[in-house]
């Protein structure tokens, strides 16, 4: 079974040798929305695939890192990754460039990592990240999958190659969070009263 959950976010960007000329070399702006959907063969004790509610946690606050936020790929020319930095106090320094491919590509790498990195108390089963659908306008989206993110000629995604601004961690409900994420270490989920009898 699947389950989605919608996310959006306002954030500016160029995406750098694309066709597009508006796109490659003007910083311009879209209204996100991003479906992270999750997939599982066996409900928890609340009969769901996941709560939705816990994905209000760690994994809305990465996304979130993105609103009102200018994004660049650590590629780009010098001068304009300073400029970024010193003009906006919400950036995220990427290591791909930020299409829409790459969004819902290191979206799912987020996702998937603090997922696993999280310790659950009700009963859930086997949710993995089954795809990442990123919207970047209303006409356009990418959708990625698994094999996508594995996809080296796709760019490679690794945690330490990515960069918050302070503003953005400060921001977090821990601005801990993304080197807890780096060091591997454990997210837990609140401990669930049940009110009726589960079993199994
Ligand atoms: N495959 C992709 N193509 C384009 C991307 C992208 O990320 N992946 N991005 C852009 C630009 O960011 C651009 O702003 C969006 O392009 P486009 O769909 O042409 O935008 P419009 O709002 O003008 O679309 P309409 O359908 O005309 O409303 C370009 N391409």
């Amino acid at each position: 079974m699947l389950i989605r959950k919608l996310f959006k976010f306002e954030n500016a960007h160029i995406v750098r040798n694309c066709t597009s000329d508006r796109c490659r070399r003007s910083i311009h702006g879209h209204s996100y929305q991003v479906e992270l959907i999750l997939e599982a063969h066996r409900l928890d004790h609340g009969q769901m695939v996941y709560d939705f509610g816990l994905l209000k946690g760690q994994i809305r606050d990465i996304i979130d890192s993105f609103d009102h936020a200018i994004c660049f790929w650590n590629q780009d020319d010098e001068g304009y990754i300073a400029s970024c930095k010193q003009y906006s106090a919400r950036w995220i320094s990427l290591p791909v460039s930020p299409s829409a491919e790459q969004f819902s590509r290191f979206f799912f790498f987020l996702a998937d990592t603090i997922l696993r990195q999280t310790i659950t108390h009700n009963g859930e089963g086997d949710v993995t990240v089954h795809s990442v659908i990123v919207h970047e306008t209303a006409t356009g989206y990418a959708q990625c999958f698994r094999a996508d993110v594995e996809n080296e000629q796709m760019g490679l995604l690794k945690l330490q190659d990515f960069e918050f601004s302070e503003q953005v961690q400060i921001e977090w409900a821990d601005p801990q969070m993304f080197e807890k994420m780096k060091q591997g270490l454990t997210f837990e989920n609140p401990l669930v009263e049940h009110s009726v009898r589960v079993d199994g």
